[in-house]
């Protein structure tokens, strides 16, 4: 058996298409084009290619996009300052401090800055209670982004044994909630966790959100689960060359592609769903700042 790939790309740009559509409504009928604000402190390379593709993809929706890139050495009460004066403007419905920022600023000043009506992250202990109990809101885009591509894959949810694998609290604790709002036996398994293979063993749907290349064995695999690799590992290629690098998921790839139903690919799988999702939200907190109710195909 080979497992059908989950086109994650494919999939985020027809997600975009509903969402210029969404944007376009809202303009024609309501006067309202969603702003989305993007800050970068430094110069981190991998961190810029990032930010000028949501940047790019926020504009290709038919949204504003507002850039601001601070020097390395900026103080925290400046990105504090700019975050306030973002904060109280009509036309940006979403702001998003690219992370990690450096070490002489303080994340959870920024985090707690953020105005929640804003935080199109959902990083917020307000948005991450309302993901919680199921309340209108931003959704973490990288937990939406899987929640989307596990319900196109198999439907209802309902009753199907979720193995997340990682309790952070920008992937693996907000899966397990959204998992569970859609009656999936949840199990969140972390560094901690005894015999994991055992526990994969039983899983329909494995979520592997560690951080750690390849951790999850392509034998530890129900035959016919679905598998979403949330891992996004930039490792040594030395068959692509001397200094040549790749990028490879959580998962053991070609192992699993043997057992799995169907499994998303790194890259191409979850990563452009995440950029999409962060989209999404910024329609959905436009909305919410309108008295509107947010379109139910762009949130969980
Ligand atoms: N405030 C904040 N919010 C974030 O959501 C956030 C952040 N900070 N800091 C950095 C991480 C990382 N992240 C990615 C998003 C998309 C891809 C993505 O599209 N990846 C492509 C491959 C890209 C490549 O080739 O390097 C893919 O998987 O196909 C990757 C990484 C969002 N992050």
């Amino acid at each position: 058996m080979t497992a059908k790939i989950i086109d994650g790309k494919a999939f985020a740009a027809g997600l975009r298409e509903r969402i210029a559509e969404h944007v376009a409504r809202l303009k024609s009928e309501h006067g309202i084009t969603p702003g989305l604000a993007v800050i970068i402190v430094g110069h981190d390379p991998a961190s810029q290619v990032y930010v000028n593709n949501k940047a790019r993809q926020t504009k290709e929706v038919g949204m504003n996009s507002f850039k601001y890139e601070l020097p390395e050495d900026v103080s925290e009460d400046e990105v504090l300052a700019l975050i306030e004066e973002l904060n109280n403007r009509d036309d940006v419905n979403g702001i998003l401090c690219q992370l990690p920022v450096p070490k002489h600023i303080d994340e959870n000043k920024i985090i707690n800055a953020l105005s929640p009506a804003k935080d199109v992250d959902c990083f917020s202990p307000e948005n991450v209670g309302k993901v919680a109990i199921g309340l209108p809101g931003p959704v973490p885009c990288t937990p939406l982004g899987s929640l989307m591509l596990l319900r196109d894959e198999l439907g209802d949810l309902s009753g199907k044994n979720a193995v997340v694998i990682g309790r952070s609290n920008l992937v693996g604790k907000p899966m397990g909630a959204l998992l569970l709002r859609d009656s999936a036996t949840v199990t969140i398994a972390h560094s901690r966790t005894q015999d994991l293979p055992a526990i994969c063993a039983a899983a329909d749907i494995i979520v592997a959100a560690v951080g750690r290349p390849e951790m999850v064995k392509g034998d530890w695999i129900k035959p016919g689960a679905t598998v979403i690799d949330v891992g996004i590992n930039r490792v040594n290629a030395p068959e692509k060359g001397e200094g040549k690098t790749k990028l490879v998921g959580d998962v053991e790839y070609s192992e699993a592609a043997k057992v799995a139903g169907a499994i998303t690919p790194v890259p191409g799988g979850v990563g452009p769903m995440t950029i999409a999702c962060l989209l999404a939200n910024t329609v959905t907190t436009a909305c919410l700042a309108n008295g509107l109710t947010p379109p139910s195909d762009l949130t969980a």
